[in-house]
């Protein structure tokens, strides 16, 4: 399985070299040359197995020889162990034919959890085999930084900085990403927003200087393995409500596209999925794309959904790429366009993701409105994300299944649960001093120089 860009000029890769590599050299991001397919009866043939059979069966087409079938099988059993939930991603019946994909019983109570502990276990696997060290340099509104820690706190061979806007996440985020001790592992609160936390990590990957200096790698979803391994629960969930003899839909909280964009491989891999609904908050950049077909910056608004506050979003890209038939310079075109504040989609480009994609927005208003009514009518709390997601499912509900996309736990965001509907979200016990540890975090400014330089200074030789 060879990988290539959705720039087209950067050298194809195999999966682990895509893994470890992160951005492109050309700016772009990293798909599959071709998406593998399972057939019908593959599909059928995975109902009653285990989350982590499954996600052999779905991720090894795409992994290639550099893992062997018993190395995948132990990064995976690794990966999944130390889940809340013995199903992993349990569903959770919400209306008649409406459901919840509960994400978030991983060790940090969010979503990236599934991708950030099965990477952590591939990373140190490659990493060993090749006598290699990284330092890894993610961006977060609050989810990725906090499984990115988890993942990879303690190795020796990582060192881990995560940059977020500071002041624009929840406590319980910031706080897990503050409080861990492993001297690795470094939170750096940027004086921006997410968009310049991922602009400043573009800008590091694209300055080839610094990035081959300190050997950097990228575990935001700008990594394709990242989205891959979000490509599994869009298995297991539709085929427990009777894929592939029926069709499903999802509805996805959705920022940066990457979770979103793994259903929409779910869907070229051969499962029937019929609408894929992109839920945004008021940070409403990819609901107007749609609408209007022009992708146009607005900046960013802080929101009770802080993820997903997020304008320029990463994995559109990857979507463009298919949408414009595979062609790297339109794509390269497009993203030199938006630097100028937007860019115009075809008709023929804006009709495909017309065909693939529906959306809705949620406002403030909305979102807190449906976690009060979620709790009233099934006495399910609900996440302000999730909210946003049930919102908008609802109103694509149709004779097929609905799945919304659970994608952190409540107790992450208890301010706004709290305001919402009267209950308090409380942490699980192992988290419940998580307020009474010390914090470590550093202050920086919104500035290439100074991160690279704080980056060259703390990481170790
Ligand atoms: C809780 C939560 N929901 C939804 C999203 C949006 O997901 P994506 O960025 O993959 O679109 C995020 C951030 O990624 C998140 O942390
Ligand atoms: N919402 C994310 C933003 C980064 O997204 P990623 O999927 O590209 O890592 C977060 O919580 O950090």
């Amino acid at each position: 399985m060879k990988y290539v860009s959705t720039r087209g000029t950067a050298p194809e890769l195999s999966f682990e070299e895509a893994m470890l590599t992160g951005l492109a050299r050309d700016g772009g991001l990293y798909v599959p040359a071709e998406v593998p397919t399972l057939s019908r009866d593959d599909i059928a043939s995975l109902a009653g197995q285990s989350y982590e059979q499954v996600a052999f069966t779905v991720m090894r087409p795409f992994i290639g020889e550099e893992f062997s079938d018993r190395e995948l099988s132990a990064c995976i059993r690794h990966a999944y162990a130390g889940f809340g939930h013995a199903v992993r991603a349990p569903l959770v019946q919400l209306g008649a034919n409406h459901f919840l994909l509960e994400l978030f019983h991983g060790p940090t109570l969010a979503f990236k959890d599934f991708a950030m502990q099965l990477i952590g276990q591939l990373f140190q696997a490659a990493l060993e085999k090749r006598g290699q060290k990284v330092t890894i340099v993610g961006a977060t509104s609050g989810d990725t930084g906090s499984a990115a820690i988890e993942a990879f706190r303690g190795l020796d061979n990582v060192d881990v900085f995560i940059l977020f806007p500071d002041g624009r996440v929840s406590d319980v985020q910031r706080r897990q990403m503050t409080t861990p001790v492993e001297g690795n592992v470094h939170a750096l609160a940027v004086d921006g927003d997410f968009d310049d936390c991922q602009a400043r990590l573009k800008d590091m990957f694209n300055h080839f200087e610094f990035r081959d200096a300190v050997g950097l790698a990228g575990v935001n979803s700008i990594n394709w393995a990242r989205v891959l391994a979000q490509v599994v629960y869009y298995f297991t969930s539709a085929v427990a409500l009777g894929a592939p003899h029926r069709e499903v839909s999802f509805t996805v909280p959705t920022g940066n596209f990457g979770d979103i964009f793994a259903g929409y491989i779910a869907k070229q891999m051969g499962l029937p999925i019929r609408d894929l609904v992109i839920a945004t908050n008021q940070n409403d950049i990819l609901h107007r794309t749609l609408e209007t077909g022009a992708y146009t910056k607005a900046g960013v608004t802080p929101s009770i959904s802080p993820s997903m506050d997020i304008q320029v979003s990463s994995n559109f890209e990857r979507a463009l790429f298919d949408a414009y038939g595979r062609d790297g310079a339109v794509v390269a075109e497009q993203m030199a366009e938006l630097a100028g504040g937007g860019f115009t989609i075809s008709q023929g480009a804006i009709d495909f993701l017309r065909g693939v994609f529906k959306s809705g927005r949620a406002s403030e208003h909305e979102t807190m409105e449906t976690i009060k009514e979620t709790w009233e009518a099934t006495g399910e709390v609900i996440c302000p994300h999730t909210a946003v997601g049930v919102k908008v499912a609802n109103e694509h509900l149709s004779d097929v299944p609905m799945i919304t996309l659970a994608t952190a736990h409540p107790a992450k965001f208890p301010d706004a649960v709290k305001k919402a509907c009267g209950r308090d979200a409380a942490l699980p016990p192992r988290m419940s001093d998580l307020f009474d540890r010390e914090e470590r975090v550093t202050r920086v400014p919104n500035d290439l120089t100074a991160l690279e330089t704080l980056i060259l200074n703390e990481r170790r030789a």
